[in-house]
């Protein structure tokens, strides 16, 4: 047989199925500038929208008049929240249950926020006509500071809201209050905390950044009034989605709604929400009867659309002298905005951050959340966060340090001893989760050896001495962090999306010729879907990973799913992957015992097909199914070869990395150096180690530049003063330190293929090391905490406030 003349080793290469450092399929075309973005959708006759916007904080909007900007050459219309109300879209829904001005509506609050929508032949004409609008304001006081947003005297910013008690999370204690949200065992902790032998206590704030993809968010919406239908190109990370929040609020049937995400110049969560570009694009071709095009510029996406983080958390950990944590109570303060448009599960206002015990066996914790509102842009989760994991991840990993430094205890020997262990798993939080797998000891252990973690304490101890010796100016931190993540979401048991259920799916058809087409409800931005998809089915149904086209990012023709972030395509699509596989795989087999006439049975899979047990001669191949499927399936057997598996997960997947940043800081100028940095991962099951890898690169350089300087900073005034690349840290190639990656495999037992998501972790546990790089290097100075981002002029300060420079 032709089959046996290969080696078997030859005929597993051939798949290059999972596990295999497979190249991206489509970086062949990206890499040919023969991409397909949302900026290469032309139309015939397509306008452009562009946006007038507020240079005030927080106004009242006296009158807009447009009569100018309607004379413009080119300029065809220009809406106003007036004339979005004739359609009732002048608000919107946003996914954390608030509502949202789309244009502004009687007042403004935030700056650069959206007043009137300009439509114009190009977007040429479009900015001349953004110039003639007349907009009178009358500026009212500025809120910034949420630790004053609750004052008795602080300026009411959502009229809109300001006499409802109740939220969409409960009572509300001030019209600035959006939402209080408490987990855990009070009495209990509380408790824990009287009978402490040491406790911590200290004001840990993750400050606000923005995801800033290459591509900015972008939208072609074109009504075609004949037929009734909507098509929209958008950079949607969650295209089905938009369909359905589209027939909802737009009350279009939602099958005349078709959603087209084409390549999508990196998410990073910025894409996951619903702008008032894409309401405004959709408004205006229905009106003009003309495709809208809407782009935003690098101004635009970095002080309007989603920011990330801005927590601010009083973490207090209780323990014994010998330090063994006994409880954890953290308060968070989360600055929302204008508008609490967090793109969460619904029922999670605070995200997954009750995660925030960490990798640790606390044995009883309280967390109480307070949302409130501020003259800032909206938006809350995006960038590598997975619902506020990053922030709490961030929280315990810098409390476990200040707890450390406390106790005169290495930092790696304080979580060795309070690490969940092994047996412990599936292992119940204090805070309600349950991690599904975990083997912390190892991977700690593995990091210890891999860097000579001894040794190089021992080099920061002689390096201290020098210091005090006066004969260097030189400090060294060592940035231990050891996080848990949470991915997957969700289970339709607790995470929801406005109701639509977090499940997500796959099909599957192959083709006669033995290759196929998958389609997924996930739509990747970047991380290589096309290349890993295909992989997964070629484990499972022996057929080439070449041979399988893999399509994402069409509502026509995908299976309904919830999209791509929070790391959730692999644990969640990839699960639906394997299972379509295994659907398909089960008539393959019906058809291969009938050809090679045995039981189904007496069959066992080979790689590529199946045989009979022990009859190896007695073969068929998947391609050779592939073809009988259609042209010759056993009597009574419908033709055709192909299945679909939408999958709710039973619980969501649990990764987690050791990480080690090792860091020079000199004290007189604050200038940084990162001598190494190590990143161990353990994701489970590893489909492509090749762009597990990228993924890691990209999430840690993303985490150096929160850490050490990325920041959405907002002046007194309300004025954004980090609105461009000038002033918002981009770190290029020559910032971005070198990264050494590594892994250990601890599968998902739930997971059909066993793998965990990996997408988030890094940016997840690669803040932390910076940070406590930071302030490990200035803790034998008699500093406790320094608040990131640590860039030059942040460091120098802390040298100056610990009297080390004059
Ligand atoms: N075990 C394992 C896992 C995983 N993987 C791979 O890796 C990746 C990833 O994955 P994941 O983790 O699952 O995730 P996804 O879902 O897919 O994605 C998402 C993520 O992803 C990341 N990454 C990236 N990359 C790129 N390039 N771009 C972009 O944009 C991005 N973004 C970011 C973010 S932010 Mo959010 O949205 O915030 O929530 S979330 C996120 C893909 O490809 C996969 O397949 C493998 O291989 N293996
Ligand atoms: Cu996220």
């Amino acid at each position: 047989m032709n089959e046996m003349t290969v080696t078997r080793e030859e005929r597993e290469a051939k798949l290059e199925g999972m596990g295999c450092k497979r190249k991206r399929v489509e970086d062949i075309r990206f890499t040919q500038g023969k991409g397909n973005y949302v900026d290469d959708v032309k139309l015939a006759g397509m306008l452009h929208g562009d946006f007038v916007r507020s240079p005030h904080p927080h106004a009242r909007i006296k009158s807009i008049d447009k009569d100018k900007a309607l004379k413009v050459p080119g300029v065809l219309a220009v809406l106003t929240a007036e004339d979005l109300k004739g359609v009732n879209l002048a608000w919107m829904p946003t996914l954390a249950g608030d509502v949202q001005m789309v244009l502004a509506d009687g007042k403004v609050l935030f700056q650069n926020q959206e007043v009137a929508f300009v439509v114009a032949t190009d977007r040429y004409a479009a900015d001349d006509g953004i110039n003639a609008v007349e907009v009178e304001y009358e500026a009212l006081p500025v809120l910034i500071d949420p630790f004053h947003s609750m004052d008795p005297d602080a300026p009411v910013l959502r009229e809109d809201i300001k006499d409802k008690k109740d939220g969409a999370h409960g009572p509300r204690k001030h019209p600035n209050h959006i939402f209080e949200w408490t987990v855990g065992d009070k009495d209990l902790t509380d408790a824990a905390f009287r009978k402490a032998e040491v406790t911590i206590k200290e004001l840990i704030s993750y400050h606000r950044t923005h995801p800033s993809p290459l591509e900015t968010c972008q939208c072609v919406c074109s009504f075609d009034k004949v037929k009734g239908e909507l098509t929209i190109w958008g950079t949607f990370q969650a295209p089905h989605v938009i369909r359905t929040v589209v027939a909802l609020i737009a009350k279009i049937p939602e099958h005349k709604i078709h959603i087209i995400s084409p390549d999508i110049g990196g998410g990073f969560g910025n894409k996951v929400g619903a702008y008032p570009g894409y309401i405004c694009s959709a408004v205006a071709s229905i009106v003009t009867g003309k495709p809208v095009k809407w782009v935003e510029d690098r101004i635009e996406n970095l002080t309007s659309t989603s920011f990330a983080r801005d927590y601010h958390m009083t973490t207090e950990i209780a323990a014994t002298k010998e330090g063994k944590v006994t409880g954890l109570r953290v308060h968070v303060l989360a600055d929302h905005g204008a508008f609490d448009a967090c793109a969460d599960p619904s029922k999670w206002p605070a995200g997954f951050f009750n995660i925030v015990t960490g990798s640790y066996d606390f044995p009883t914790a309280h967390l109480a959340v307070d949302g409130v509102y501020t003259n800032k842009a909206p938006g809350g989760v995006a960038y590598r966060c997975s619902f506020r994991v990053t922030e709490a991840a961030y929280c315990i990993e810098r409390g476990m340090n200040i707890l450390a430094q406390k106790l005169g205890m290495d930092p790696v020997e304080l979580r060795l001893k309070n690490f969940i262990r092994p047996e412990q798993f599936p292992y119940h939080s204090a805070l309600g989760w349950e991690y599904d797998s975990g083997d912390y000891h190892t991977a700690m252990q593995k990091m210890m050896e891999t860097v000579d973690y001894a040794g190089l304490r021992r080099e920061q101890a002689e390096k201290r001495d020098a210091f005090r010796r006066g004969e260097t100016r030189e400090i060294m931190g060592l940035g231990v962090s050891f996080f848990t993540e949470i991915v997957g979401a969700g289970p339709s048991k607790n995470c929801d999306i406005l109701g639509i259920a977090m499940f997500d799916s796959c099909e599957i058809r192959l083709h006669p010729t033995g290759a196929g087409i998958a389609r997924m409800g996930t739509k990747s931005q970047g991380q290589g879907h096309e290349t890993t998809w295909a992989q997964i089915i070629a484990t499972e149904l022996g057929i080439p990973a070449d041979d399988i086209m893999v399509e994402e990012g069409n509502t026509d023709t995908a299976p309904y799913g919830l999209g791509t972030y929070g790391s959730r395509s692999t644990p969640v699509a990839g699960a639906a992957i394997a299972m379509a596989a295994r659907k398909v795989k089960a008539k393959a087999q019906m058809i291969a015992a009938y050809m090679l006439e045995v039981h189904e049975d007496d069959l066992e899979w080979d790689i590529d097909g199946f045989r009979v047990k022990g009859l190896p001669e007695k073969f068929k191949s998947m391609k050779d199914l592939c073809w009988a499927a259609y042209n010759a399936p056993p009597p009574g057997m419908e033709p055709g070869l192909e299945a679909v598996s939408y999958y709710d997960p039973p619980n969501m997947t649990y990764p987690f990395g050791a990480y080690l940043c090792v860091m020079d800081i000199d004290v007189d100028t604050g200038v940084y150096k990162v001598r190494r940095f190590y990143a161990l991962d353990d994701c489970g099951t590893r489909i492509n180690p090749m762009i597990i890898e990228g993924q890691v690169h990209g999430g840690l350089t993303e985490a150096f530049a929160i850490a050490m300087g990325q920041e959405i900073r907002y002046d007194n005034d309300g004025n954004v003063v980090t609105g461009s690349f000038m002033d918002f840290f981009m770190p290029t190639a020559v910032e971005t330190p070198h990264w050494e990656t590594d892994f250990t495999v601890t599968p998902s037992p739930h997971h059909p293929i066993g793998a965990k998501g990996v997408g988030e972790s890094p940016n997840v546990g690669g803040v932390p090391a910076f940070s406590n790089a930071v302030n490990d290097a200035f803790s034998f100075l008699g500093s406790t905490h320094i608040q990131m981002p640590h860039d030059f002029w942040r460091n120098w300060q802390a040298a100056k406030n610990l009297g080390v420079i004059a």
